[in-house]
């Protein structure tokens, strides 16, 4: 495998075809429930998990034109298994069987990063922690009236360290910015597109830069989307790596903890927390 930065399609990444088949067409057939259904999974206050659309933390903040359902994969004992549906049936065998087949991908992914820059290859994971969380989101952008009023996501950089984006095998929509200009992202069936999230650019010392990306709202397809979001254990200090830091490139960030707390604050008033991370 061969690794750009920013942003890049992986497609040897080790997922079969068929398995990520599976999982978009559970996710189409739980959108497409009754609503009384999808509320037996809907997301409490305060939580992340859950059925839902956009969180309102702000008055005069814009809308996200998308439903989601966010899932969390592990650690084990914190996967909050009442927002896994039962519906339908297959639903949770595959969040499973995603959840072993994506920390292959994840480690994989991880390793060849630190050996791109001359680094241990473990050193990312060590610093994620015992406890390092990944989670799903099951995104659905209906069709939108008015695509020119509207975006399916708001423009934001991911909190994560990296995220793996299955995008919809037909439907364009994503677009990531690049050198202050937006650039669509073409579709690669079943590739996951690699985003680099906040947490790895503070921790690789801006070497790696987080990718600003929004969803555009589509007047007459709907779209269907699976971000995983791979991050750090919340109480574990996250910090340019000392081997980064020299004097050509002096140190850029401060230590954060529990970034992801802080992120949607920023997120919901279209601001870019990675800021309040810079020195
Ligand atoms: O649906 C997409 O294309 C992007 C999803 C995304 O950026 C997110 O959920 O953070
Ligand atoms: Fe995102």
């Amino acid at each position: 495998m061969s690794w750009v930065w920013m942003e890049f399609q992986a497609v040897n990444h080790g997922i079969e075809n068929s398995f990520l088949e599976e999982v978009c067409e559970v996710a189409k057939q739980f959108f497409q429930l009754p609503m009384m259904e999808k509320e037996k999974y809907a997301r409490q206050k305060g939580e992340f998990d859950g059925y839902g659309n956009d969180m309102i933390l702000f008055q005069n903040q814009t809308l996200d034109w998308n439903d989601r359902l966010h899932v969390s994969l592990i650690p084990e004992d914190e996967k909050k298994r009442q927002y896994w549906p039962q519906n339908p049936q297959s639903f949770r065998r595959i969040l499973n069987e995603l959840t072993t087949k994506i920390q292959q991908t994840e480690k994989l992914l991880l390793k060849s990063m630190a050996r791109s820059l001359r680094l241990e290859e473990d050193c990312f994971l060590k610093k994620f922690g015992e406890r390092r969380i990944i989670d799903a989101r099951f995104n659905y952008y209906p069709p939108c009236p008015r695509p020119d009023l509207a975006l399916g996501l708001k423009p934001h950089a991911d909190s994560s360290t990296i995220t793996f984006l299955l995008q919809d095998k037909e439907v364009e929509g994503l677009q990531v910015m690049k050198d202050d200009q937006w650039f669509r992202v073409p579709i690669i069936p079943y590739a996951f597109l690699v985003l680099v999230g906040d947490q790895m650019e503070i921790m690789t010392n801006g070497i790696f830069k987080s990718a600003v990306h929004t969803a555009l709202a589509n007047s007459s397809k709907a779209r269907h989307t699976m971000p995983i979001f791979c991050t750090p254990e919340p109480e574990k200090v996250i910090e340019p790596l000392g081997e980064l830091i020299n004097d050509k490139r002096p140190r850029l960030y401060k230590a954060v903890r529990n970034y992801v707390d802080t992120y949607y604050d920023y997120y919901q008033q279209a601001k870019r927390p990675i800021d309040a991370a810079k020195i």
